[in-house]
């Protein structure tokens, strides 16, 4: 039986039409149909993303409130004691009656954070309280974005409220767009003269986020159903804000009686999930006048300290391309341009140009003298040179964006081989069959698609990084991850136990490469905990249901669900079990190229093989089970390089 459906859904995501997510790394939800997501290359063309979805992010709903004339002084205190006490589940509070200032709050952190002085917390959090830190953020007129003072301290304020705190209107609107991706407002009530209003708010994670589960139109009259993608209740955390606008407006921060004492999590926690509204409109800012969203992310990412005070330790550029969607969406003319001293490579994203070292040298003494380990940073020791000879005979087999069919990604197959098609000693052993030169070609190649595709017997085996090393790519001395292709793990039944350990995960963690996208099918049973750290890391888990008639993953289902990610291409490492399958002839009009490393050695019959289904012809007498056209042969040091293309052409096809 051949099931002749798809659905490809990422697990947790929320679906939010009018609400987009800055998930670290993360797009829009592909549920939401085409035009959803863009994972574009930025040549100023912005992609599918959609005017909607370049809203920003922020859980208010309610309508902005209107200011009030001035009220007497006792009314406004009278008014706010009423709100504060005014607790739907319980009546009264469990928090002194007179709330603390702002500056209480802090003297209070610092003398806690004296008292836990031996507490060796060396969270990035605590790195910012140090005050050369605060002078950097409060003096710097260089970064793009200016923080408020304080920032990191106050930012933690209100994500502990541990006592109620009173702060001036002022104070709210600098600080609260810092810390609102903590917080989902679950209600709000005004007075009747509107002087008073009070929000509710839950810890995000204590919601359950919810998407629909269909990608293709229901019937009329059908309502999509709503698929449950992040438990709630992870953290029991509630706050209420009662703002009282008047002559002396104020605005008290509680929590409220049923609120756990503490988060479940840390901050950090959040900030990878969601971005706040403070730090993406510096980023808003800065795409209105026209840079590239690669060029803002890379300049925002020269002041690192200041970025995670502002809570941006996760930011991606991803999420400053969306947050760019709407004006760009608004402004299509317009080409967009990296900021001084920066140019647009392809390939290579956004790099310092030559001479701009001279032109930014102020720059850079100016944040040496207060952190002099900054201004040269040091390159990752596993980066590789970029090669120095001529790969131009791969350039007739490598994906050309400009002439793409939208549905499926541009496929290349690239793998090593021995002399006798195998490609390791044995199943769950890695085998190094390519020399130095053939290395350096791979990483090209991985340079050049959007993903990079192997199945979970590969996982097991090699636990790769499957990232771009060469030097100038995302992390390796070049600038931003979006540069990085995204790993894809084909993983069925959710064998692979995802661990921050593994080197996917710490090579995004280092920013040398982007999380995986794993792909399970309908039954797999993954671990609310997984998902969620995946999620956190900045990958996800995907859902297909479409298989061939052996119950396997139909790989038709499987590039169709990556072409609706934004992945317009990519390269397919292994093993032999993934190769050898695609080589079949029902996959060959997937299959655009094929680029074989053929290294001088025989590894004998108990390695893993590379070989497709035998062929008979139409008498019954073994045929060649594929035979690539458009051949070339290309040594490279001890290798030779096998280039083909396999997707018949277009009248081929048809049978012309
Ligand atoms: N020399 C080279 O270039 C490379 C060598 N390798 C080597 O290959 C070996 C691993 O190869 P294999 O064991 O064959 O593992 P594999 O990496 O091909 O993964 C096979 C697994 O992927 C899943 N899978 C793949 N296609 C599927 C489908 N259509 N439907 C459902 N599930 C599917 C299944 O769980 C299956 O067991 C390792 O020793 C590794 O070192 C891997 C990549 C490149
Ligand atoms: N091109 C090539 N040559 C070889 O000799 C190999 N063993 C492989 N293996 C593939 O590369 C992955 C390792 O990637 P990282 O270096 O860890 O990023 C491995 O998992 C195979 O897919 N490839």
């Amino acid at each position: 039986m051949e099931l002749n459906f798809t659905i490809a859904s990422r697990i947790c995501r929320p679906h939010q039409p009018h609400n987009m997510d800055h998930d670290a790394d993360h797009a829009p939800d592909p549920a939401s149909g085409p035009g959803s997501w863009s994972i574009a290359p930025e040549n100023g063309s912005i992609g599918r993303a959609s005017a909607a979805q370049a809203r920003d992010d922020v859980d208010h709903t309610e309508e902005e409130l209107e200011l009030v004339p001035p009220v007497p002084h006792e009314a406004m205190h009278e008014a706010m004691h009423e709100a504060m006490d005014e607790d739907p589940q319980h009546s009264g509070s469990d928090h002194p009656a007179t709330p603390m200032n702002l500056s209480g709050a802090l003297e209070k952190q610092a003398r806690q954070a004296e008292a836990n002085a031996n507490a060796n917390d060396s969270s990035s959090e605590n790195a910012t309280n140090d005050p050369a830190i605060e002078e950097l953020g409060e003096k710097s007129g260089l970064a793009l974005f200016n923080n408020p003072p304080n920032l990191s301290r106050i930012r933690r304020v209100l994500f502990e409220c541990s006592d109620a705190i009173e702060i001036s209107l002022d104070e709210y609107q600098t600080y609260w767009p810092f810390i609102d991706n903590v917080w989902v407002k679950q209600r709000s009530n005004s007075s009747k003269e509107g002087h008073c209003t009070t929000d509710y708010y839950m810890c995000r994670l204590r919601r359950p986020t919810h998407r629909t589960s269909e990608t293709r139109p229901l019937p009329e009259g059908k309502r999509p159903r709503k698929k449950r993608v992040r438990e709630g209740g992870m953290c029991n955390f509630q706050i209420k804000v009662v703002r009282f606008e008047g002559a002396y407006s104020t605005v008290t921060i509680a929590r409220t009686p049923g609120s756990s004492d503490v988060h479940s999590h840390d901050l950090d926690f959040i900030d990878r999930v969601k971005r706040n509204s403070g730090l993406m409109e510096s980023a808003r800012k800065e795409s209105c006048k026209g840079y590239l969203p690669s060029s803002i992310y890379t300049k925002f990412q020269e002041y690192p300290e200041m970025l995670s005070e502002a809570g941006g330790r996760f930011l991606t550029v991803t999420d400053v391309r969306n947050v760019s969607a709407k004006w760009r969406i608004q402004n299509p003319e317009v080409k967009l341009i990296p900021h001084d001293g920066y140019e647009y490579q392809k390939g290579h994203g956004i790099v310092r140009s030559q001479g701009a070292a001279e032109r930014s040298n102020e720059t850079i003494s100016a944040q040496s003298r207060v952190h002099p380990q900054d201004s040269a940073p040091a390159l990752p020791p596993d980066i590789l040179s970029f090669p120095q000879f001529s790969l131009d005979f791969l350039q007739p087999y490598l994906p050309n964006h400009a002439d793409r069919r939208g549905e499926f990604p541009h496929v290349t197959l690239s793998y090593a081989s021995s002399m006798d098609s195998k490609i390791s000693l044995r199943a769950g052993m890695q085998t190094v069959l390519s020399g130095p030169e053939a290395k350096l070609m791979t990483h090209y190649l991985r340079s050049r698609h959007d993903a990079i595709l192997i199945g979970v017997g590969t996982v097991l085996a090699d636990n790769p990084g499957l990232n771009c090393r060469l030097e100038g790519a995302g992390g390796f001395g070049g600038l931003g991850r979006m540069w990085q292709p995204r790993p894809v793990v084909i993983d069925p039944t959710g064998r692979w136990p995802v661990h921050p350990d593994c080197r996917m995960l710490r090579t995004a963690v280092e920013g040398k490469g982007k999380a995986p996208w794993v792909v399970v099918s309908p039954g797999a049973q993954i671990n609310p905990q997984t998902l969620m750290m995946l999620k956190g890391y900045g990958g996800d888990f995907l859902r297909i249901v479409e298989y061939n008639q052996h119950w396997r993953l139909h790989w038709e289902g499987v590039l169709r669900a990556l072409a609706s990610e934004g992945i317009k291409s990519v390269m397919i490492e292994g093993g032999g079990t993934v190769l050898s399958e695609l080589l079949n002839p029902e996959y060959t009009n997937f299959i655009d190229s094929i680029i074989v490393t053929v290294a001088p050695t025989y590894l004998g019959s108990g390695g893993v093989s590379v070989s497709p289904h035998s062929k008979l012809d139409q008498e019954g007498n073994p045929n060649a089970a594929l035979n690539p056209r458009e051949v070339k042969w290309t040594p490279l040091g001890q290798n030779v390089i096998m280039c083909g293309k396999i997707r018949p052409h277009e009248e081929e096809r048809r049978g012309e």
